[in-house]
């Protein structure tokens, strides 16, 4: 799925040989500041690298169209951004930026039963708590179906038992309709329970790969 051969970022990353593998559930483990966040802003070419090459499906990044990228692989970063308007709205909106077809209220209350958020689609998104705007953005990429799952770690300020949904319900979804599924976390514990294989970052270098049984 991803490959990655001789990149480097920056002084931040310098991976000489990585592979992430179709339909499986990664985790990219290590400290805080070790490059796991970049690694995966270089996978849906938030930023690219400064040399070396990454393809996904065997074909380089650099000759994949942004926009068809990010529809096919899809970050949920560490503080999602919530646009002023409805919950409805907030939903929709990573639809209407992709381009695809919108889907019906009924659709869109069994997301929200999904990301465990029990809220009116009229409400207002601006008036969530921080746990509730992740499940909200939780829900809005789940419904672009992308083919890859890029999650960072939820804010360190947001409570565990939100942690938890996001990284569970995901998973199960993943599992569910064999998507991929990247990860990033600091730890061990959710690595080895969730994931079929671990990559270890230390200060931009993998320093461990580990299939999970
Ligand atoms: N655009 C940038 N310019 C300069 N330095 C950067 C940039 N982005 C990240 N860094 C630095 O690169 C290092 C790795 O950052 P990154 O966010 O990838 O780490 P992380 O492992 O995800 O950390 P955390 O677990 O705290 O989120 C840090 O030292 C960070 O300050």
């Amino acid at each position: 799925m991803f490959e990655l051969k001789h990149v480097t970022y920056r002084n931040i990353l310098d991976i000489p040989e990585l592979r992430l593998e179709k339909g499986k559930i990664t985790s990219i483990l290590g400290e805080s500041g070790s490059g796991k966040t970049t690694l995966l802003r270089l996978l849906n070419k938030m930023i690219s690298c400064n040399s070396g090459e990454i393809r996904y499906d065997d074909q380089p990044l650099q000759n994949i169209p942004s926009i068809e990228l990010r529809s096919n692989v899809v970050m949920l970063p560490q503080q999602p951004v919530i646009f002023s308007g409805t919950v409805r709205d907030n939903l929709l909106i990573g639809l209407k930026f992709a381009r695809k077809d919108l889907v019906d209220d009924d659709t869109l209350g069994q997301i929200l039963q999904m990301v465990h958020l029990n809220k009116g689609l009229e409400e207002d998104g601006d008036k969530l708590s921080g746990g509730e705007k992740q499940r909200l953005a939780l829900g809005r990429v789940i419904l672009l179906d992308p083919e890859v799952y890029l999650l960072d770690e939820p804010s360190s300020a947001l409570d565990e038992e939100t942690e938890k949904i996001i990284i569970e319900e995901l998973v199960a979804h993943s599992r569910k309709n064999h998507k991929t599924l990247i990860m990033v976390t600091h730890s061990r514990g959710i690595a080895e329970k969730y994931s079929d294989a671990i990559v270890r970052i230390h200060d931009g270098k993998i320093v461990e790969r580990e299939d999970v049984d």
